[in-house]
């Protein structure tokens, strides 16, 4: 038995020569020795998720080799072997140890078969089952197809060993119910499927025993398809299971993450995504076949349908066999195509699927050639060499599905995220609606408030000018010399100039305060970093720099806008002198003198506050300040001097003005630019304004007081100006007016200081003398009256008669009219009756009861020299009627 115990060594050896362990699978499994089952823990994960698979995805990767695995089996005597064959112990012998098989040729001889398993007649179902189909289904799990399939003589327990149901005993169960319970038990009903298909090859037709009416089925060799019929069903339906071929296909589908790599750059695009993880689906097949029994292929001469039967069964099993035998002999050609049978079972010899082959033999030696052709179709089978590979592929569909999803769940965060964006902004733009209605309501308040208080102070101001306007008009009816009819355009230049110096003016004032402005808001810069932790040195540094230097500006400025409101009063000074002058010219009326030049200037800031303007010196007053301008009196500038003392003279003019302008030192300041007379101009000016000043009582004791009087006694005899003259006169005139100060008046030479200037000849300075005199003589005449004074005038003590009487009669209407009321207060005083008669009065008086134009004095002439005795006496004696 050389040749059995060639091939048996080999089987003995454990591996066929070319035989390389299987690294995917479970080493184990691959034991030519045993076909020792796999345990797993009924906790641990199937090997399919323990294990590092190659990335195969394609069937064109290289597999791992696999040999078909062989075992035997021997069904135990019937009850008619027992009866029959007293002697069979003899004739099969195992040895399940050594697995090896002994078919006695006689009684000496015996053959020797060695086989992956051997499985003796004691061998329960289950010991069967995991010996023999466990890997494979494993396998299957793991991704691999799969077959099992059972060979032998009918009767020998084939179907009982695939496809016994086990109802009535559950340790009967076949290897086809067992591999269900493992696939069902092991897969996942979320991520994998099952798919079973129960087939019939009969006659070379192959009918699904599940659906019995599809009974021609075509074999359609797309590994991808093939026939899936999802019901699962273990009930046996053939009943010709000895003359055919019954096929169970156990399709499992299952899925699992697999590595990140491949599928990394599809999704890269969208790192936002959490990365799905690399759905890959394995499909694997498991083959359970029920051979029909193979002793049909030796009584092949039926006749008729069992003929034919026989025929289709020798067929395909004699294709089966050619098919193996050219598998176990490396033969260049495999006729797999030579029958249905073979072409469905080309995965299971020589493909990719795990393969187990169980060979059942009966024990009656009277079956003693169809046990020995079923050996040697297993040991043949035992040669076959399989290349066991794993089905892979993208499960696209679950792919999808999970991106599906996942862009579903992403949508809705989205739609989330926005409605509470939306849900934001809706808030905020809320928030801000209400700011803007506060901030709007505020301004609106506040807008209001500001509206008001400018029209408080509007009506404040309006109600202010027409009192002003009032006081004008009523100064101005009084004055019965203030004559409205000054030709603009005999002035047209100079009113030209004072035009364009105003405009000047203004823009300095405007540049002025925008350089206060800009001042303001540099302080406030600096502040702003004198804060704590606010700007450095430096900056510090520069911002003193930069308000120095404004402040120097500033300086300048204002003192550009004091010399340009020097100008404007000059030449409004001037404007009045020309004024003036037309007005006497045109008029000749011949009046002169301080009060007129005042009301000339009245006039005119009441024509220019009846324009909507303020009068130039008040607006000077306003910008300037009082200080300021009288500082200006001692300016090193002789220029800025003149003007200083031109617009202090032009105040002065103003009643309104007077108080404040001797509170703040502006007499003394005036009594002092006259005593150091160094411009004739100054001096008049001056005089001007001490003239004005003295038109107020209050300011009249001041004057004497800080020697104002002897200032003007010095200055009217110095000065050859009639201007200069005119004022003197006109500020001596006011002084002669109180009561108080006759006295010292006349003893600081007051009197003859004014009588002095009557050598100038000028109307204007005759004028205010005569004025001057008036009002002596009619202080002396009120003091007499009242008794506090009892002596003789001290105007004709001073000498002041012969001008008096000289005068009397003329031309000029104020000096006349001055000089009539001199003498009837004269001459109400009868201590000068005799004087007056020897000066000659007494006919100028007499004159003046007559002549005069105005009633009023008339009557006051006519009543004085009633009233005097001294008169009335030397009147009859001339027999003057009065
Ligand atoms: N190991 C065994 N233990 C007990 N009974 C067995 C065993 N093997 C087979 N039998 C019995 O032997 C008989 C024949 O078995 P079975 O029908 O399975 O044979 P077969 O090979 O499938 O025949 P066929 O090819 O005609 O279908 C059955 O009654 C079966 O119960």
């Amino acid at each position: 038995m050389a040749s059995s115990s060639s091939s048996n060594n080999a089987f003995r050896n454990g591996s066929s020569g070319t035989q390389r362990p299987l690294k995917p699978l479970n080493a184990s499994n691959l034991k030519s020795s045993s076909f020792k089952s796999r345990v797993h823990p009924s906790h641990a994960p199937p090997p399919s998720f323990r294990r590092s698979y190659p990335s195969t995805f394609s069937a064109s990767d290289d597999g791992v080799p696999g040999r078909v695995r062989v075992a035997v089996r021997l069904r135990p005597r019937n009850q008619e072997e027992l009866a029959a064959d007293a002697d069979f112990a003899e004739y099969v012998e195992l040895q399940p140890e050594l697995k090896r098989l002994k078919l006695r040729k006689n009684n000496w001889d015996a053959d020797t078969y060695e086989f992956d398993d051997v499985l003796t007649e004691f061998a329960s179902q289950k010991r069967v089952y995991e010996a023999v189909a466990k890997p494979v289904v494993e396998s299957v799990l793991d991704g691999y197809n799969g077959t099992v399939m059972a060979y032998g003589q009918t009767g020998t327990g084939k179907t009982f060993t695939l496809g016994h149901l086990g109802d009535g005993d559950t340790s009967s169960r076949g290897i086809m119910v067992r591999a269900m319970e493992d696939i069902l038990a092991e897969i996942s009903l979320e991520t994998d499927s099952v798919s079973v298909s129960y087939l019939q090859l009969y006659m070379e037709a192959v009918q699904d025993l599940l659906v019995p009416a599809n009974d021609n089925i075509s074999i359609v060799e797309d590994p991808k398809t093939g026939e899936a019929h999802r019901i699962a069903a273990n009930t046996k339906l053939n009943t010709e299971s000895s003359r055919s071929h019954a096929i169970l296909m156990v399709q499992v589908k299952r899925s699992f993450t697999g590595q990140e790599d491949a599928l990394s750059s599809e999704i890269d695009n969208s790192s936002h995504l959490v990365k799905p993880s690399k759905p890959i689906v394995r499909k694997s097949k498991l083959v359970l076949v029920d051979l029909a029994g193979s002793e049909r292929v030796h009584k092949s001469g039926s006749e008729g349908h069992m003929l034919e039967e026989a025929k289709s069964i020798n067929l395909s099993l004699s294709s089966l066999g050619k098919c193996i035998n050219a598998l176990a002999e490396n033969s260049s050609h495999v006729p797999i195509r030579d029958s249905k049978l073979t072409r469905l079972l080309k995965d299971s010899f020589g493909g990719s699927a795990r393969t187990s082959l169980i060979v059942t033999i009966g024990p009656s030696p009277r079956h003693r050639g169809e046990t020995s052709s079923t050996i040697l179709f297993g040991q043949r089978a035992m040669k076959v060499e399989n290349m066991l590979r794993i089905k892979e592929e993208f499960d696209y569909k679950s792919l999808s599905r999970k991106l599906e999803i996942q862009v579903d769940k992403l949508i809705a965060e989205n739609e989330r995220q926005k409605k509470a964006f939306d849900n934001e902004v809706e808030r905020m733009n809320q928030e801000a609606q209400n700011h803007i209605a506060e901030v709007e309501r505020n301004f609106a308040e506040a807008l209001e408030k500001e509206r008001l208080r400018s029209q408080m102070e509007y009506m404040e101001s309006v109600k202010e000018l027409e009192e002003k306007l009032l006081a004008n008009q009523q100064r101005h009816d009084r004055d019965d010399f203030i004559k409205d009819n000054c030709n603009g355009e005999e002035l047209g230049p100079v009113s030209e100039e004072v035009s364009d110096l105003r405009k000047l003016l203004q823009n300095e004032i405007q540049l002025r305060k925008a350089a206060e402005d800009e001042v303001n808001k540099l302080k406030e810069q600096y502040e702003q970093f004198m804060q704590p932790g606010a700007g450095g040195d430096t900056e510090i540094i520069r911002l003193h720099k930069i308000l120095e230097d404004e402040a120097y500006k500033k300086r300048k400025l204002e003192e550009e806008v004091a010399i340009l409101q020097s100008q404007l009063l000059q030449l409004t000074f001037e404007a009045d002198q020309a004024k003036k002058y037309l007005e006497r010219s045109g008029s000749a009326n011949g009046f002169s003198g301080v009060d007129s030049l005042m009301s000339q200037i009245r006039h005119s800031q009441l024509k220019e506050t009846m324009n909507g303007q303020k009068a130039p010196t008040a607006s000077l007053f306003e910008h300037v300040g009082l200080q300021k301008i009288l500082s200006l009196l001692e300016s090193e500038d002789a220029n800025v001097r003149i003007h200083a003392v031109k617009v202090v003279a032009n105040l002065a003019a103003e009643e309104a003005n007077q108080e404040r302008i001797v509170e703040s030192g502006g007499l003394t300041s005036l009594l002092m630019v006259l005593r150091s007379f160094e411009d004739e101009t100054i001096r008049r000016v001056a005089a001007g304004a001490i003239a004005n000043l003295a038109m107020n009582e209050a300011n009249q004791e001041l004057i004497m007081v800080q020697g104002g009087i002897s200032l003007l006694s010095m200055t009217a005899a110095d000065a050859e100006d009639p201007q200069t003259l005119r004022m003197v006169a006109g500020a001596i005139a006011n002084l002669c007016g109180n009561d108080k100060l006759q006295m010292k008046l006349r003893s600081e030479g007051g009197i003859r200081a004014l009588l002095g200037m009557v050598r100038c000849g000028h109307p204007d300075v005759l004028s205010q003398v005569a004025r001057g005199i008036a009002n002596f003589a009619k202080c002396e005449s009120r003091a007499s009256t009242q008794g506090l004074k009892s002596g003789r005038s001290l105007l004709i003590e001073d000498g002041a008669l012969p001008w008096i009487v000289q005068n009397a009669n003329n031309e000029a209407a104020p000096i006349r009219r001055h000089i009539e009321l001199a003498l009837c207060h004269l001459a109400q005083q009868e201590v000068n009756a005799k004087e007056m008669i020897s000066g000659g009065a007494l006919w100028e008086l007499v004159r003046i009861s007559r002549d005069c134009s105005r009633e009023d004095i008339r009557a006051l002439a006519r009543r004085t020299l009633n009233s005097s005795s001294t008169f009335r006496s030397e009147m009859r004696r001339l027999r003057i009627e009065c």
